[in-house]
């Protein structure tokens, strides 16, 4: 939605008698603009007010009739610039990382060249004449739309409701055309009324300098050209097309600053946010960094053929998710994830839980294929069921297998759609189900999650749910396909308790009702222990504990890790009174700084001089418990002398 304001309607109201002007003047004044007077060059009268020219024609009649050509000229320009600036700009957001990187680099070597110079170019190689010239300074101004478009392309692509789409397979000029359009047509639509007038502005200076229109056609900038020749004798014959070109060019500002002062914050804050980071790490990517992943690479295969397969954690035969040695790269080379394993039960609710930066996200991503494109994951197994997810899953299997809810349900979704379109949108393409029963199907996915009127939401845009409620939809959306595995990534850090505690009720509900496998992540300790059957805790990449949340809950986790999160956790309750709260000391390292030995040592109580020699593997603490440290390694056995 588009706010008025004075100088946006003067705009419109100005541009809008222009354009009459260019409707109606060849046939009022198009006699008249032919007419030879007989008075070459006569001067401001009665008859002719802006004078005649060299030939005894009217200046003022030309000057009106020259509008319908400039103006139709000026449009093909600016739509030309347009289409091929955003077609380029949004084409490297949904081409793969190599494509991007070439065609970000392409726009960067365009815009560096000022768009005069890139249009007399063109025109120097098409020749003269409107056609010509309309070319040239089309593709002379395209480089800018290219530009701002791929920012704001750029932010959008890494939203979460891109991601989903991802996930959902729809094709590249869906995503396009669907998700990242509509959510930059607003800024872009800024841009088209400045490159109006700047097209405007390059094409009269071609027609001025001979390059543009040739005679006998004639726009403003050739009027111009005649008239300059009579500048001292006749100045009011360069002043017509002068006023001409200057007033719409003000007029075409004033338009670009009333819908920029007046385009819809709602619709501007949507752009960036937490995955955009993603984006633009994904552009930073370069070949040196990938040829440091892929040695990366081969050093985490070494390292896992180290492995013993001694007594560590195994996933049971049973297991719907199974996770083996998972390792995530940056593209600069870091590992970010350093040999992850796991396991979720059918029916079980697995809690991963870590300070941020511990590899939560990265490791939920890698499973559910959403990872940003230059990040490698790499691992023995990563499997649901009989799905395996390293190499090319069926699109279909992995949008009705695996449901995911993000953080920030205002992100989740596409705020320029309605919910309903949102939500159908996934059955119609992978189940091929008819929109009628879609939209019955989302109405009731809707009554599932206990959100009243369903029918009448489903019209809505997501900006007119509360935030509770858009997180509902959000799970109502990703539970449509009745997924087996239902990733929630810290998808009650963005609300505020009350409404945190009813979507962890609605999960736990979803979970006992359909028996919805998830694996939940969170920093808050305790949310994971009130919700999951078992918790994962992750310090720098690994997995340091694994326990049930019975033992959590019990005060039975082993690691000084966990206990100093248990520490840190404020409780209310009668056994909590009393104890004061802890913090923990220092940092988790960065990823690039990750020690050789155990990446705790540093903040840990308990810490030895070998804690530094080497990662602790997992030590076996108890049924299904597991905790990776040093200091609970059995000691050494002693041989004693015979
Ligand atoms: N696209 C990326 N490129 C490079 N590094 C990344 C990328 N995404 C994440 N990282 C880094 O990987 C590490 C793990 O990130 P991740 O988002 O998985 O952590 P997290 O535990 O989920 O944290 P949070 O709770 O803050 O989301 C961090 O050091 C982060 O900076």
């Amino acid at each position: 939605m588009i706010a008025w304001s004075k100088g946006l309607a003067a705009g419109l109201i100005g541009l809008g008698v222009i354009v009459l002007l260019a409707v109606v003047a060849p046939w009022i004044w198009g006699a008249d603009a032919t007419h030879l007077s007989g008075a070459a060059r006569a001067g401001v009268s009665g008859a002719h007010w802006l004078g005649t020219d060299a030939l005894g024609r009217d200046v003022l009649a030309r000057t009106l009739v020259a509008t319908r050509l400039t103006l139709v000229m000026t449009v093909l320009a600016t739509a030309i610039a347009g289409t091929l600036g955003i077609l380029l700009g949004t084409a490297v957001w949904v081409s793969g990382p190599r494509v991007r990187e070439t065609g970000l680099r392409l726009i960067d070597v365009m815009v560096s060249y000022p768009a005069i110079i890139l249009a007399l170019a063109v025109a120097a190689i098409l020749g003269a004449g409107a056609v010509a010239a309309v070319v040239a300074i089309g593709v002379a101004w395209s480089p800018a739309f290219a530009r701002l478009t791929a920012n704001l392309a750029a932010s959008v692509a890494g939203r979460d409701f891109v991601a989903t789409a991802r996930l959902l397979g729809v094709p590249p000029y869906r995503v396009l055309t669907r998700h990242l359009l509509p959510n930059i047509a607003e800024p872009l639509l800024v841009l088209l009324s400045v490159a109006f007038a700047g097209t405007l502005t390059a094409l009269s200076g071609l027609s001025f300098i001979g390059l543009g229109v040739q005679a006998p056609s004639y726009d403003w900038g050739a009027l111009l050209n005649t008239g300059l020749a009579a500048l001292y004798t006749n100045p009011a014959e360069a002043l017509g097309p002068a006023v001409a070109i200057t007033l719409t060019g003000v007029l075409a500002g004033f338009v670009g600053d009333g819908l920029a002062a007046g385009a819809d914050p709602h619709r501007m804050r949507v752009l960036g946010g937490r995955r955009g980071r993603a984006a633009a790490a994904t552009v930073a990517a370069s070949s040196a960094a990938a040829s440091a992943a892929s040695s990366a690479a081969a050093s985490s295969a070494a390292a896992r053929a180290e492995r013993t397969a001694g007594d560590r954690p195994q996933a049971p035969e049973d297991a719907l998710l199974t996770v083996d040695d998972l390792r995530i790269h940056a593209p600069t080379g870091e590992e970010l994830v350093a040999g992850v394993s796991l396991h979720v039960r059918p029916g079980e609710i697995v809690g991963v839980v870590g300070e941020s930066g511990s590899g939560k996200s990265l490791t939920a991503m890698a499973i559910a294929r959403l990872l940003p494109d230059a990040v490698r994951a790499d691992a023995s197994v990563l499997r649901l069921d009989d799905l395996d997810l390293r190499g090319a899953a069926s699109p279909d299997r992995l949008a009705t297998e695996i449901g995911v809810v993000y953080q920030d349900p205002a992100a989740s979704f596409n705020p320029a759609l309605r919910i309903g379109g949102q939500l159908t949108e996934v059955l119609r393409r992978h189940r091929g189900i008819g929109r009628a029963e879609a939209r019955e199907r989302a109405a009731r996915a809707l009554e599932r999650v206990h959100i009243t009127r369903p029918a009448a939401r489903l019209r809505q845009h997501p900006h007119e749910l509360s935030g509770g409620m858009r997180q509902r939809a959000m799970i109502a959306s990703a539970l449509l396909t009745e997924p087996r595995l239902l990733i929630a990534d810290e998808p009650t850090t963005a609300l505020d308790v009350t409404v945190q505690a009813e979507i962890l009720d609605l999960l736990r509900e979803v979970n006992r009702r359909d028996g919805t496998a998830m694996l939940f992540i969170s920093h808050d300790i305790g949310v994971i222990a009130s919700l999951c059957h078992r918790v994962l805790v992750m310090y720098s990449g690994r997995i340091v504990e694994e326990l049930s949340a019975a033992d959590l809950a019990a005060g039975r986790a082993r690691h000084p890790y966990t206990r100093a999160l248990l520490a840190a956790t404020p409780r209310l309750d009668a056994a909590g009174g009393g104890t004061p709260l802890t913090t923990i000391p220092g940092r988790p390292p960065a990823p690039a700084g990750r020690p050789a030995g155990c990446a705790f040592a540093s903040r840990c109580e308990l810490v030895m001089p070998h804690c530094a020699d080497a990662p602790p593997p997992p030590v076996r603490a108890g049924e299904d418990h597991w905790a990776a440290c040093h200091a609970l390694e059995p000691a050494p056995q002693v041989e004693s002398a015979p």
